[in-house]
């Protein structure tokens, strides 16, 4: 499914802000991602996310090395992954509804097979009664809801979320986090990046840790408590 070899990652002429990663993600798996801030778990994501190319090493997604693929090959390649950015990057023109049903419509879906599915995902996430609200008029949990139902609308083959629940409550942080594995558990392979460590303990996925641009892996149970100490 997900394959690096000797991954570097920079940006422009700067330093490396990855370096040497290599792991592989089986089909099916479901991991979080975790580290100090600025340890490189965006750019991490980015390069599964194919909106950014790795300086050296290998990147094999769905079978293919990235660098092999042509400019046109991206865009189906794009659409069996979902990704929650950070920053949400929604469309502020359109309504809740319609930004979460774009990946349905890009992937040739009709109207009317598409509102009834994504106004009951939208009910599902909380937000029933903001469908039509546009992203300017929504607080950021909802924007991040919105987001992530727009990432898992299409059932992806692989789901890339950056800090998926940072701006919500800790009962619908955990509601969304059971949507991500029940995704899971009917074959969307998860690589979820958090600083939040009682989720982490609480899920027990096992745990890509960054520090430095550099990976390990590990159990929930063995990461540091507090991601300044020294590492154990
Ligand atoms: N667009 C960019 N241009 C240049 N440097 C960048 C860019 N984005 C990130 N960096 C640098 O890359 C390094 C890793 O950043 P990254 O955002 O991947 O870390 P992170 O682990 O996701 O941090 P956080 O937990 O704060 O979100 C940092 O030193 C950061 O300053």
């Amino acid at each position: 499914m997900v394959r690096f070899e000797n991954v570097g990652m920079r940006y422009g002429m700067g330093p490396e802000v990855l370096r040497d990663i290599s792991f592989h993600l089986r089909p099916g798996s479901f991991h979080f991602l975790t580290g100090p801030t600025g340890a490189g778990k965006s750019s991490l994501l980015k390069l599964l996310a194919l909106s950014h190319r790795p300086s050296r090493g290998l990147v094999t997604l769905f079978d293919r090395e990235v660098s092999t693929l042509e400019r046109d090959d991206l865009p189906a390649f794009r659409r069996k992954i979902g990704v929650v950015y950070q920053e949400f990057r929604l469309l502020d023109h359109l309504s809740a509804i319609d930004n979460v049903a774009l990946p349905l419509k890009i992937a040739g879906a009709v109207d009317s097979q598409i509102y009834q599915h994504v106004a009951e995902l939208l009910e599902w996430v909380g937000l029933g009664n903001q469908v039509d609200a546009k992203p300017p008029t929504l607080s950021g949990g909802e924007k991040q809801r919105v987001a992530i139902a727009r990432a898992i609308i299409n059932r992806p083959q692989l789901l890339i979320a950056d800090e998926p629940t940072g701006s919500m409550d800790a009962e619908m942080g955990l509601r969304l986090m059971r949507l991500f594995q029940e995704l899971n558990k009917i074959g969307t392979t998860v690589v979820v990046a958090t600083h939040d460590l009682d989720m982490i303990q609480r899920f027990g996925n096992p745990v890509m840790y960054l520090r430095d641009g550099l990976l390990s892996s590990r159990s929930a149970a063995n990461i540091p408590e507090r991601f300044d100490e020294t590492d154990t």
